[in-house]
């Protein structure tokens, strides 16, 4: 691996999504990591990821989206709590309470997307991360999304069946 992600450390037990679960082998396994005082995540869409010849599906870019910005949480509130990727402390695991997304252009099939995320708000268990979509240097998509930690009813299960 380059670098990195927050989603190689998710307990084993919440690493089954099917947007960035690493062991998902049918997902997308989506990566997001810190750059700098904003978060990142980078795909690069298949054909099969087509909504009309030469533009991305919106579902895509919302699942981008979502696992994007629960990525980020988890990489806000470790790092508030003074923790770096590689430490023994696990990472907190969030789910999505809200996700807002607005599609500004068509985006293109064929350039590997940038999704560059900012921690609007962070409070004892919610986050909220405000994204953009770039495929190369145009802006086609935002994201205003709210993420809480994960509650206990949906970590009862450690593996799928
Ligand atoms: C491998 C990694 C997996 C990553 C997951 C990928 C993303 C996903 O697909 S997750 C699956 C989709 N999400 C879900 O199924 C979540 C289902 N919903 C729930 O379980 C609950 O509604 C949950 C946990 C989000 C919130 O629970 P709830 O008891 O309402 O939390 P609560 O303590 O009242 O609220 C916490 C904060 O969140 C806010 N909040 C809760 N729901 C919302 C909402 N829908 N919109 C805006 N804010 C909200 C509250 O206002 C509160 O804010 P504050 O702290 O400022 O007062």
């Amino acid at each position: 691996m380059d670098f990195l992600a927050v989603q190689d450390f998710y307990p084993e037990d919440f690493a089954w999504c099917y947007g960035c679960g690493r062991m998902n082998s049918s997902g997308h396994h989506f990566r997001t990591r810190w750059n700098e005082e904003e978060t990142l995540t980078e795909y690069q869409p298949g054909p099969e990821h087509m909504a009309i010849p030469g533009f991305v599906y919106g579902g895509l870019i919302a699942s981008l989206f979502d696992c994007h910005s629960t990525g980020s949480a988890s990489l806000a509130f470790y790092r508030q709590a003074g923790h770096a990727l590689g430490d023994e402390t696990p990472v907190p695991r969030c789910v999505t309470a809200s996700l807002k997304v607005d599609y500004l252009k068509p985006t293109p099939l064929g350039p590997t997307l940038r999704v560059i995320g900012r921690i609007a708000e962070i409070g004892r268990k919610k986050v909220v991360v405000v994204s953009e979509l770039w495929a190369k240097d145009v802006l086609c998509a935002r994201c205003e999304a709210v993420l809480v930690t994960a509650p206990a009813s949906m970590l009862q299960n450690s593996s799928p069946s």
